[in-house]
């Protein structure tokens, strides 16, 4: 079997279009959602990520500002930031780019953010939301990965999902978004045993480890949809934590690094805004 390429910045490029006149039709109505990106510190690829956000929004017409505070920035100052843009009404959605300085709590910043204006999807009462089937912000990287799950058809109700890693960013969140859809999940980490095993077993295979290649065709069953969220940097060279080549063989569907899983991600961000905004205006 040669695998079908799920190409997620093809997709995104296709929703980000619909975005752009949904932003324009709200805008009629007086609604004009936008969002505010916190970065701290000079870390090059959240500069990168940051800047990408930024683009995306204005392409779509959406309003959004950058602010940039420096490494030393206090923990203090940053929940100062965030307080002032959770009573600024004209601001829908905030996000505070990760990972942060050492010296903040990420928790406590989180947790700060106005559940209503998390576009992220981290804060607890969001994250608890959906472990409850609830309708929320879902971070976006697993839903991008669910988006395009179901934009590729692939059905996921009463299907095996196996995720190889357990981060709070895509590990858990995704694993929780395919069990309320229906799917028989299994989470595997760096304590699991039998991995092998269970990687065969999968019919959708999710790894979000950030190890290179640490997937091959030999730890997937012939016909699996593999999604590879791994982004590593190998000799300067973009790579996913799949053996592209050798899963690709056995696969039906997969995913590449890079244009798969991350254009989604600030897609699937664009969106929440789009939501927070509606929501705020009872639309
Ligand atoms: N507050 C948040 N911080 C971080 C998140 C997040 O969702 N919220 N996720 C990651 C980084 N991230 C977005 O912030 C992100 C990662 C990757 C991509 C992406 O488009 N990747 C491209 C390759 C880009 C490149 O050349 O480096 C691809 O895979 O094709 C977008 C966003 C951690 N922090």
């Amino acid at each position: 079997m040669s695998a079908e390429v799920i190409y997620g910045k093809d997709l995104a490029t296709q929703i980000r279009q619909e975005m752009k006149e949904e932003v324009a039709s709200l805008s009629k109505e007086g609604i004009h959602p936008k969002l505010v990106v916190i970065i701290v510190g000079e870390d090059p690829a959240s500069q990168s990520y940051v800047k990408g956000k930024q683009r995306a929004s204005e392409n779509i017409g959406m309003e959004s500002d950058l602010l940039e505070l420096s490494a030393d920035t206090s923990q203090e100052k940053l929940l100062e930031t965030i307080e002032q843009l959770n009573s600024d009404s004209a601001v829908h959605g905030i996000l505070v780019q990760l990972p942060l300085p050492d010296q903040i709590d990420e928790q406590k910043v989180i947790e700060a953010i106005d559940p209503k204006k998390d576009v992220d999807g981290f804060h607890p009462i969001n994250v608890g939301k959906l472990m409850t089937g609830q309708e929320t912000f879902y971070p976006c990287t697993p839903y991008g990965i669910l988006v395009m799950l179901k934009r590729a058809n692939v059905t996921i109700e009463g299907k095996h999902v196996v995720v190889v890693g357990r981060s709070n960013l895509v590990g858990k969140p995704v694993g929780q978004l395919l069990l309320n859809e229906n799917a028989t999940v299994t989470y595997c980490h760096s304590r699991t045993k039998n991995m092998k095993e269970l990687t065969q077993q999968a019919d959708i295979l999710i790894v979000a480890v950030g190890k290179p290649h640490m997937i091959t065709g030999e730890d997937i069953a012939e016909g699996a949809v593999v999604i590879d969220v791994g982004v590593n940097r190998v000799d300067g060279k973009l790579t996913g934590d799949v053996d592209f080549e050798s899963a690709s063989e056995k696969a039906s569907y997969i995913t590449p690094v890079p244009k798969g899983v991350g254009p989604m991600t600030i897609t699937m961000l664009l969106h929440n805004t789009i939501k927070a905004a509606k929501w705020i205006h009872n639309r």
